[in-house]
């Protein structure tokens, strides 16, 4: 069964959904966003986390020692890198963590797909390209175009309700990760996370 990453947590509210609804893993995105959480609101929220559900920090061009500052003060369990960086940066950045790295590929081509191969990260995530955004766009992309994913893989971009199933039975990803289309009026919706969650759970 494929795990399930709900990202763009920032209230905490949302925290006490999730301690009930048990997701694999949630994400705090430290990026300019509209869901950006500050490290002082993300040490809160993880504070009052469940154990059982890991905390993923995403990042997108961000100083590796900000990186480093979170992950030593236990705010994050792993780091997903969404923006532009390269093999060198995560060579650096794993010198200084021994948690897992995700490298998000923002996907125009089948192209795009395998520089997945050049980055020394334990996973990777394949989010929609966007022009305007780095991510959390609510948005998908053609998955046709993922072919030989030699790491497991997160799948992102527009996961909802509408098209989990979809998504899982055709790809069967590591971990799916949604966030946009459990929101509503911008916000993370209690009821959207628990349905979809329902939803994978139940898949057979
Ligand atoms: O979600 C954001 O606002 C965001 C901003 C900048 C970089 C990354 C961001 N999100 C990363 C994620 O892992 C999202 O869950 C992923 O992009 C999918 O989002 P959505 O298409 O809204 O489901």
């Amino acid at each position: 069964m494929s795990k399930i990453k709900i990202c763009g947590l920032r209230r905490m509210e949302d925290i006490l959904t999730v301690n009930e609804i048990l997701p694999d893993y949630i994400g705090f995105v430290f990026a300019k966003s509209a869901r950006q959480v500050n490290d002082e609101t993300a040490e809160k929220l993880k504070s009052a986390l469940n154990h059982h559900i890991k905390a993923v920090g995403v990042f997108v061009n961000d100083s590796i020692d900000h990186i480093v500052r979170l992950y030593d003060k236990n705010v994050i369990d792993l780091i997903q890198l969404h923006g532009d960086e390269d093999p060198e940066y995560i060579h650096q950045l794993k010198k200084k963590v021994s948690c897992p790295v995700i490298k998000a590929l923002r996907i125009q081509s089948a192209e795009d797909i395998h520089q997945g191969k050049v980055y020394e990260c334990e996973y990777m995530l394949l989010d929609t390209y966007s022009s305007h955004q780095y991510g959390g766009s609510g948005e998908a992309f053609d998955w046709t175009m993922i072919t030989q994913m030699r790491k497991p893989f997160f799948l992102a971009g527009g996961i909802g309700i509408d098209n989990v199933e979809k998504a899982i039975h055709m790809l069967n990803p590591y971990c799916v990760d949604v966030s946009s289309k459990v929101e509503t009026d911008g916000w993370k919706d209690p009821n959207k996370m628990r349905e979809i969650i329902d939803k994978i759970r139940n898949l057979s």
